[in-house]
């Protein structure tokens, strides 16, 4: 049986009798790309924070390679990007570098952390100089200097131009190819939807949801249909085949679990239809239905 790299046991944490976090629970294996979504304030940096023994858990614990205590090696098998940049005043490019590879007994070499930071041509350009994207990229490179197996990345493309955030995902895709597996979480679901193979969706302080996109349509409509029509909406309520339909002023929206009854109770209307789009329903939308507690 495979093992799992991370294994989350009942997880919580609660600030001053607040509870952010609630007997949370799951587990990651080798090569996975999973992402935990969340509105602000869910909780996502804080599990991540206890997950690589940043902070303490109020119960529960973690198994990472199956080992619950974390030693000082063990800090060689994961790798971190947190959600702030840090921005040393007299530290150039090049030394970060180098400090963050000498943590570690066998880094990747610092040509390759230099070119995955995109910054070959400010090797000795101070830290607080380099532009917000241009600090995620370094602090990107800083997560992999040690070549780990795990790598968490707290939103990484905060900041990043189209480019750049295109740039980024292509080289997590390829680490992942490589067999590095990663925790991510970000606002930019779009761009999740394309990279990670797993979802994990925190709301009302628990994991609600655990599995892939395909799971998580079946808790939905799997597919949202598009269409402009001056056709009186009543008349679509006779459809059999709408999980929920919404229009506004003559554009309308369609979920539905059944696309072939669909398609037939519409084709008496194709006529009177315009700019019809089929497509999956996606991750933004079914995280907006989840968030909204509609599901
Ligand atoms: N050190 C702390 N002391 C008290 N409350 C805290 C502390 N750190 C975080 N919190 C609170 O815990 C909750 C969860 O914060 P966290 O940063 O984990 O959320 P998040 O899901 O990462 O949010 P975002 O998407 O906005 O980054 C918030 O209400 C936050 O104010």
């Amino acid at each position: 049986m495979i093992q799992p790299i991370l294994n989350v046991k009942t997880i919580s944490k609660s600030y001053k009798n607040k509870v952010i976090l609630n007997d949370i629970s799951f587990e990651l294996y080798k090569g996975e790309i999973v992402a935990l979504l969340g509105e602000n304030g869910a909780g996502k940096s804080t599990l991540i924070s206890i997950i690589t023994h940043l902070i303490p858990q109020d119960s529960g614990h973690v198994l990472l390679f199956g080992k619950q205590k974390f030693r000082k090696n063990d800090r060689e098998t994961i790798g971190v990007m947190l959600q702030h940049s840090f921005s040393l005043s007299k530290v150039t490019v090049k030394e970060s570098i180098m400090l963050a590879r000498s943590y570690y007994s066998n880094p990747l070499p610092y040509t390759e952390l230099l070119s995955l930071a995109g910054l070959k041509e400010k090797e000795d350009t101070f830290l607080t100089k380099l532009s917000g994207g241009q600090q995620r990229r370094l602090s990107f490179s800083i997560a992999l200097a040690g070549d780990s197996e795990l790598i968490f990345l707290d939103e990484p493309t905060a900041g990043m131009d189209s480019h750049a955030r295109y740039q980024f995902w292509q080289t997590v895709s390829h680490y992942q190819k490589k067999g590095k597996t990663f925790f991510i979480t970000s606002h930019y679901l779009d761009e999740l939807e394309m990279i990670a193979t797993r979802f994990l969706i925190l709301k009302n302080n628990s994991l609600t949801f655990n599995g892939t996109i395909e799971q998580l349509r079946e808790k939905t409509g799997q597919t949202e249909i598009n269409f402009t029509s001056s056709i009186e909406a009543s008349l679509f309520n006779d459809f059999t085949a709408v999980h929920s339909h919404s229009n506004l002023g003559t554009r309308h929206t369609f979920l539905t679990n059944d696309i072939n009854t669909f398609i037939n109770e519409l084709i008496p209307y194709l006529n009177d239809l315009e700019n019809l789009s089929i497509k999956p329903h996606s991750l933004e939308t079914l995280f907006n239905q989840l968030s909204k507690g509609e599901n």
